[in-house]
């Protein structure tokens, strides 16, 4: 056993112990003389005898060596002994905390409150859970275990031995010990057996009940004559005009005190006091039993706004730790600790070393907590008493269950479709009535859940949804592919601030293009989805003003992020503010509490985090729901593809001219099949260039959104210099593997790639990187061009969806509308179509991806798919053209080679 007393300490604890023994005996002996407590207190001039005297006097040797032994159980709790649980946590340190205290008193001989009665207290607390936790052939701690056990048996059996004498000096063991409590007749209790009084007595015993009187003690002034109780110390100690007489241990109060003192021990379930002599009739204010707990939210927001700082010595503040507890993170002081004992819900972590209790008794607390003038709780905030208003009434350990929402008005394509994550992040948007945070790990169909959300709300519409440029599109043929019914014509995509902004029934714009639009109009949306709602952290940006207002009018608001916040708490603050507008009154009382706000001499500093737990549980409790690909695997395909539509916009004049008019002649038709696939090449080439700047902005976008770790394939050189470029400038680190790249260089930036911890981008050529590599750390892989050759293609895919990838793989397929993307990507999806069906690919494209009917209205581009399947799927077949003097012409573009005459190629080859 080890213990780490000082000899101080040791010397302090044998000098109380001797003390105790001394008032003890001085006690039994007034009782065996017959003298009147009453009249004992003011005879206390005889001077008092030792332990060792009494021992001899009281001849009571089996009690005795009992109560000398309570004194070195007391002071041997173990510290350290893990094996005692808990409970023995609680005890150890109610014990270092007594040591502090009993240390901390100037004068040791002296009784201070909370100084010895601290050891005693807590010791005996101790005791009691020892005795229930300490394995019984405990080697280390046994004697402990036994001593203590002596104690209560002896203490019985003396109690037995000496009748009532016995059974008071217990009762009233470090309260008016020599007081004119009346040592007399032991207080009758209703199961009909004697009342021991002290913790120290068998628990089963102590729930009993302890009943005590209050007695005049001048005219002004009253006394309260009871056994020791943690709780009415505690009480006590609330109470403004106490007193405590250390000479006496009596604990006198003022008159004007006694209805308060009364309805606060009322509420103790195992208290009894007699009112005084008198006051019999006098109303005693009720207040909320202890045993109940509970409290309802609108006294708790009272408390809240009348709640003030006060010029305590101790300050501390309570916190959320989960559903069901919250801490108080406070230091030492007995006072508190007493009141900490009182809870009935009370937990001591014995790591952490912090006390917590059930939400239930948080009011209790808190009222308990204004009484103590040196002590200052901070209460939990009001977003969390309005979240978790239920569990302040009645703690439940259960999440409540939330209703499975009717979705039969919603399109049967789409609830059909819905996996069963997808179908509860519904149900929880319908149970937060439309307004959410949807902070899905990336991939996991945000987008799915979204348009299931807002249909549900489609009387409300028309629908507004906000989304980073780059995905516009994208939104436009999700909507088509989920919601069949409705008309492609009322899906209207924003491009230009002159496009209409309210004629549909569904609206989509880009973040930069929200800020031209007519206030008045985007007032109007009620249903409003924004897409990577963490574009809108930075409260003063323009994106950020302009959707304020919108989504404080909306009805429903649905936010939709896999990364919500990406650096620090700050960044969530106006997306929950979008959602519940009411939560915090503004921005500074969010940073304070969850950013750890500190004033610096250049103002606020916003820039920590602080009560982390508390806000993930107040998220996820009142506008978030995020369930991460670990957690939903299993309903997850290995790998999921995805178009994206993207418009080619930004390109100029010349490069548009020439797509147009390469579509033109493709649409004509051809003299030859050699001039057919020159069309066609320039049209891949042409599409290229025309794509960079919406690819450059995609990849942007995914940065932003917190992807870290991806790939990006593509074919012509001149794309993956401007990606490299534009990573560059933004400092983003990247690897590059094309042709020129040695094999020894391609597994050393292999091994860079995977081990990087950072964001990192690996830029690839999709003919010169599509095999032989491993780069299974990322499980995002962008196509920024597509190719001819599906399988290939795949084998580019499988860099990543491979052995040592333990997530699906999400793959993003970036389709330029008006471009050489409108043929090739259909193209590609038949083929890969066909190979999954003889089990070559393990998903196929027109079950995982949007539709893509949009593409063939037009008869002429009928033709150029035609044109396309002949060239690229059978003539390939027939070797008229083939693939490596294909790439070669794409080099020849690259190299900036303005036309490439594949005739003239031939023969210069040949
Ligand atoms: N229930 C479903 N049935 C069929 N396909 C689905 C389903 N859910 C999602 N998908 C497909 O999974 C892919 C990823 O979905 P989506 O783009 O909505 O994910 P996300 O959560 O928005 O990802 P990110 O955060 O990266 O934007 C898409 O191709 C989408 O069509």
């Amino acid at each position: 056993m080890s213990v780490c007393l000082t000899e101080e300490q040791k010397r302090r604890i044998e000098e109380n112990r001797q003390k105790a023994l001394a008032r003890r005996a001085e006690r039994l002996a007034e009782q065996k003389n017959g003298i009147n407590p009453n009249t004992a207190a003011v005879s206390h001039t005889k001077p008092r005898p030792t332990g060792d005297e009494y021992l001899q006097n009281a001849q009571l040797p089996s009690c005795a060596p009992a109560a000398s032994k309570e004194v070195t159980a007391t002071t041997y709790i173990p510290p350290n002994t893990e094996a005692a649980g808990a409970n023995l946590t609680t005890a150890k340190t109610g014990f270092t905390a007594a040591n502090r205290e009993y240390t901390a008193s100037n004068n040791p001989r002296t009784p201070v409150e909370g100084g010895y009665t601290a050891i005693d207290t807590n010791v005996t607390a101790g005791r009691a859970d020892l005795t229930r936790n300490l394995p019984q052939d405990s080697s280390t701690s046994s004697s402990n275990f036994h001593a203590t056990r002596g104690v209560c048996s002896r203490s019985e059996k003396a109690g037995a031995e000496l009748g009532n004498s016995a059974s008071n000096a217990s009762r009233f063991y470090g309260l008016g010990t020599t007081s004119g409590m009346k040592a007399t007749a032991p207080t009758p209790r209703t199961d009909g057996r004697e009342t021991m009084g002290s913790e120290a007595i068998p628990a089963k015993k102590a729930a009993a009940g302890i009943k005590g009187r209050c007695v005049r003690h001048s005219e002004k002034r009253f006394c309260v004559e009871v056994g020791y109780k943690a709780e009415l110390i505690a009480i006590f100690k609330g109470i403004p005009s106490k007193t405590y007489d250390p000479a006496t241990r009596m604990w006198s109060f003022g008159l004007e005190d006694y209805p308060s003192l009364m309805s606060e021990v009322q509420r103790l379930p195992n208290v009894t006091l007699k009112p005084l002599e008198g006051m019999e009739d006098i109303d005693i204010p009720t207040l909320p039993s202890t045993a109940s707990g509970g409290a309802n939210v609108n006294t708790l927001l009272t408390m809240l706004n009348n709640w003030q700082r006060k010029n305590a010595t101790l300050k501390g503040k309570c916190v959320l730790v989960s559903r069901s507890r919250f801490e108080v993170d406070i230091g030492y002081h007995v006072e508190i600790i007493g009141l900490f004992k009182q809870m009935s819900s009370r937990n001591y972590d014995m790591k952490t070393r912090k006390w917590s209790f059930l939400l239930e008794d948080y009011q209790k607390l808190m009222e308990a907590s204004l009484r103590l003038p040196q002590v200052e709780v901070e209460p939990l905030p009001r977003p969390v008493i309005q979240a978790f208003a239920s569990q302040f009434e009645k703690t439940s350990l259960n999440r409540p269950e939330v209703p499975d929402v009717d979705l039969s008005a919603v399109d049967s394509k789409l609830v059909s479709s819905l996996m069963p994550f997808q179908r509860d992040g519904v149900n929880f948007a319908i149970f937060r009535e439309g307004r959410l945070l949807l902070a899905d790990d990336m991939g996991l169909g945000k987008t799915i859940q979204a348009i299931c959300i807002a249909a549900y709300y489609r009387k409300e519409w028309p629908l507004l949804v906000v989304a980073p440029s780059s995905v516009r599109f994208t939104w436009a043929e999700a909507f088509c592919r989920w919601l069949p019914s409705v008309n492609s014509n009322s899906i209207n995509v924003i491009v230009t601030g002159r496009d209409s902004q309210s004629a549909s029934l569904i609206n989509i714009v880009s973040f930069d293009l929200l800020t031209k639009m007519d206030k008045t109009i985007t007032s109007n949306f009620q249903v409003v989805i924004i897409d990577e709602s963490h574009f809108l952290k930075n409260v003063k940006t323009a994106r950020c003003k302009s959707a304020t207002p919108l989504l404080q009018s909306a009805k429903r608001v649905i936010l939709l992020s896999g990364t919500p916040a990406m650096s620090r708490p700050a960044e969530l603050y106006t997306q929950i503010d979008a959602v519940r507008p009411s939560f915090f009154s503004r921005f500074h009382v969010f940073g304070v509490r969850y950013c750890d706000a500190k004033l610096m001499p250049w103002g606020w500093d916003y820039t920590k985090s602080s009560n982390l737990t508390e806000l993930k549980l107040l998220l996820e409790e009142s506008i978030m729901i995020r369930r991460l690909k670990s957690d939903v695997l299993s309903q997850l395909p290995a790998k999921q593809r995805k178009m994206v539509v993207i418009t080619a916009e930004g390109i100029n004049a010349k490069t548009k001219a020439a797509l147009v008019a390469s579509a033109k002649q493709m649409a004509q038709g051809f003299k030859s099949k050699v001039q057919e696939k020159e069309a066609l090449l320039l049209f891949y080439n042409r599409t290229a260039e025309a794509k960079i700047r919406c690819v450059i902005e995609y990849i942007l976008d995914l940065l932003e959104s917190g992807r870290e770790k991806f790939l990006v394939f593509a074919h012509h050189r001149l794309v993956l210099d401007n990606v490299c470029e534009e990573l560059e400038r933004k400092n983003v680190a990247f690897i590059r593997i094309d042709g020129a790249t040695s094999s020894a260089d391609r597994q050393a930036l292999c091994q860079k790639f995977q081990f990087s911890d950072k964001t990192c981008v690996a830029v690839l050529s999709i003919t010169a990187a599509n095999m032989g590599l491993t780069l299974s750390s990322a499980d995002l892989v962008v196509f920024a061009e597509l190719f001819w050759n599906p399988g290939v293609l795949i084998q580019a895919e499988d860099r990543v969806h491979r052995i040592g990838q333990t997530s699906s793989v999400n793959i993003h397929y970036l389709v330029a509308k008006g471009t050489a993307d409108d043929y090739l990507w259909p193209m590609i999806q038949e083929k890969i179509k066909i190979l999954g069906q003889a089990g070559l690919s393990e998903a196929n494209f027109s079950e995982t991806t949007e539709s893509t009917d949009f593409l063939y209205k037009d008869p002429k581009q009928k033709t150029i798919y035609d044109l396309f399947q002949r060239s690229f799927l059978e003539d390939e077949a027939a070797n008229d053209i083939d693939e490596a003097l294909l790439l070669e012409a794409c080099e020849a573009f690259d190299q900036e080679i303005p036309e490439v005459n594949l005739c003239k190629k031939r023969k210069i080859d040949n």
